[in-house]
């Protein structure tokens, strides 16, 4: 697979998904990221939906509770067949190998495990954010480093960061382990509620496996004009 960019399809209705995705070229193998807005109001049937069309789908749920619920809650997503699914670092090894454990086993026979990824520190979280209201000691590049690490060693196939720490720690994990970064912005788009940005090219050069992207594709005068541009962006100089 090319290093996948998941369209954040955050909507409030799903009649505005559907027409987004079908004024799109090329929907076959997708790869489309759902998140609790969708999934709150509509549930397994709208994730079943999408893959029935064939995307490739990123369930963003960020599960962050006790590591039983965790685990009882990842059993059940794992039979949505989605490709990824989250949940926060911040709720510890034994959570995180909770929701592993929980979607090996919540998992069909046959089929392929979700990958699972750790959120180590919101892509809108600042320096300041981190220092003055988590009261975290570390900065922002330690901290996220520290938080993947965490989730390595619990069994997590990768993480979400900025892509601006991942050059700095790639190095300090095996090449399968997935660096999935939101927080990108076209140069000159404006940031909205993101504190750590960076280009899908500049994402790119630092190592990112996969990014992530809403607005910049979902709110564009042309969806499918802003797709392309990204895309070419992220993926220059890969092998044809
Ligand atoms: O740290 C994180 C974790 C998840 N996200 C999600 O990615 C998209 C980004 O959307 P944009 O419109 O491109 O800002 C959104 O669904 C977030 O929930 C993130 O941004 N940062």
């Amino acid at each position: 697979m090319n290093k996948p960019l998941f369209i954040a399809l955050d909507y409030d209705d799903q009649e505005k998904m559907w027409l987004f995705l079908n004024q799109l070229k090329d929907k076959q193998g997708l790869h489309v990221k759902l998140g609790m807005e969708m999934f709150y109001q509509y549930g397994p049937e709208i994730v079943r939906d999408l893959s029935a069309k064939g995307y490739q789908i990123f369930l963003d749920l960020k599960l962050h509770d006790i590591p039983n619920t965790v685990k009882r809650t990842a059993h059940q997503l794992a039979a949505l067949g989605v490709y990824c699914t989250t949940v926060h670092a911040l709720g510890g090894k034994q959570m995180i190998q909770a929701a592993k454990e929980g979607l090996i086993e919540g998992t069909p026979a046959g089929k392929p495990v979700p990958k699972l990824l750790a959120v180590t520190e919101l892509t809108s979280i600042s320096e300041e954010v981190l220092k003055n209201e988590q009261h975290c000691s570390l900065n922002l590049a330690d901290e996220v480093k520290s938080l993947a690490h965490q989730a390595q060693e619990a069994g997590a196939d990768g993480i979400i960061c900025s892509p601006l720490e991942v050059k700095a720690m790639k190095s300090e994990f095996n090449d399968d382990f997935m660096f999935v970064t939101p927080g990108i912005r076209p140069k000159s788009y404006q940031k909205d509620d993101q504190a750590r940005v960076a280009t899908p090219g500049q994402a790119r050069e630092n190592g990112s496996t996969a990014i992530v992207v809403g607005r910049p594709i979902t709110q564009a005068a042309d969806p499918q004009k802003a797709y392309e541009e990204i895309l070419k962006d992220w993926s220059k100089n890969d092998a044809k």
